[in-house]
């Protein structure tokens, strides 16, 4: 069975379908000939371990000649402007034109590095994403944030570019590595925690795992909720609240990312990381108690996430690195903290001492 999600926009010709299954070769199958009918090249950008995992899936894209491929290497490594680079040299030599089209194969890291080449390429093209991990089918593949890390931050070149599709198939979880998996949960987590306490409380009463049958389910509720959000506040322009709640854990996070090297922790476990520093920066602001931090710890234990760093990382590095947040305002910070387990809202204000006393929450075991 197929179920169809929308995100519309103001302008309806931006509209696009989330579509999720088990298994959605066919309709993947009828895009690209719909494509290939009215003449628009298609080609496919993927990494290396999904190429290897899912060879059959991949077929679903003929042959190499009928859409060309670009392999990268795996890992955070790949969002860079080299790689950048070399996806336009591959447009290029594959001659595609303001009708070509781009199938982001991956996780979050082919999605937001493909979606970026195909809106950078020749002013913007289309493009499609077909998430392959837990983190890229709640989150990644769908909203329009497309971009690339540079030494400085993550994230800190891209644009909002939407794709015109997203086709979601769980059975591709099914080679996902247990780490990767979890990482996802982090995201899964962060939607629990700011949007929908039910679903908090669900993965608190029974950890999600790949065999679960409420997986599906579970995904689908994430998309509805961060079409919800993207709906409403597009290009996070809105000066409370909006889409920058989907960056709860983030500016914590992204900073140990940065710090730490690219690839050293992977997305969700830094999210994993960020969500235990908010839950603390919203206790100390008086917001939720104690025995709410311990229950977001407990839930992302139980779902073999991080609460601490591994190894310390310097404090005035990850100071700086957050001070390069994009939702820095003339200067200011801004974070997302939580209300209750289930609320998040934007705080200006929070002086340094406060981000270095959550940040010792993480700080990684004596
Ligand atoms: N644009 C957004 O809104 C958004 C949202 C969240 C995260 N992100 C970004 O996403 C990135 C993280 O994405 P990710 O967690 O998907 O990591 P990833 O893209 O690195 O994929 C994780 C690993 O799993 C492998 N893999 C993918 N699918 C597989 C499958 N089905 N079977 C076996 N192996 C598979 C990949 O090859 C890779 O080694 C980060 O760069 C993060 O900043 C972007
Ligand atoms: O879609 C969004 O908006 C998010 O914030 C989702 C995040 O999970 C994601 O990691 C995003 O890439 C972070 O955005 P950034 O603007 O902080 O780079
Ligand atoms: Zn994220």
């Amino acid at each position: 069975m197929v179920e169809t999600l929308e995100l519309s926009f103001d302008d309806p010709s931006r509209n696009y379908p989330i579509l999720l299954g088990e298994d959605l070769s066919a309709p993947l199958r009828q895009t690209l000939a719909a494509l290939r009918a009215e003449g628009r090249r298609a080609v496919l950008l993927t990494d290396a371990n999904l190429a290897a995992a899912q060879p059959a899936f991949l077929k679903n894209f003929g042959t190499e000649t009928e859409t060309p491929r670009l392999v990268f290497a795996a890992g955070e490594g790949t969002k860079s402007v080299a790689e950048l680079a070399r996806v336009w040299d591959f447009l290029a030599a594959q001659r595609v034109d303001r009708g070509g089209v781009i199938f982001a194969v991956g996780g979050g890291v082919v999605g937001d590095l493909a979606g970026f080449a195909a809106a950078s390429w020749q002013r913007g093209i289309s493009f499609y994403q077909v998430p392959t991990t837990l983190l890229a089918m709640v989150d990644s593949s769908v909203g329009g944030k497309t971009g690339i890390n540079i030494p400085a931050g993550k994230n800190l070149v891209g644009a909002f570019h939407q794709p015109r599709a997203v086709f979601v198939s769980t059975a591709l979880l099914r080679t996902l590595p247990a780490r990767e998996f979890a990482a996802g949960m982090a995201e899964v987590i962060k939607y629990g925690l700011l949007a929908d306490a039910q679903l908090f409380a669900q993965l608190e009463a029974q950890p999600l795992r790949v065999t679960s049958p409420e997986l599906a389910q579970v995904i689908r509720r994430c998309c509805e909720i961060k079409a919800q959000i993207v709906r409403a506040d597009e290009r996070e322009t809105a000066l409370e609240g909006g889409r920058a709640l989907l960056n709860l854990g983030h500016t914590f996070g992204h900073a140990v990312e940065q710090v730490a090297g690219y690839g050293e922790y992977l997305h969700g476990e830094a999210v994993s990381l960020g969500l235990v520093a908010a839950a603390e920066l919203s206790r100390r602001l008086g917001h939720i108690d104690t025995a709410a931090c311990e229950r977001v710890a407990r839930v992302l234990r139980a779902h073999d996430l991080p609460l601490r760093l591994r190894a310390p990382l310097p404090i005035e590095a990850l100071i700086s690195a957050m001070q390069r947040d994009k939702k820095v305002r003339a200067g200011l910070p801004r974070f997302v903290v939580l209300r209750a387990l289930g609320e998040a809202i934007t705080q200006d204000g929070i002086g340094e001492t406060l981000a270095r006393d959550c940040f010792a929450t993480i700080a990684a075991p004596a």
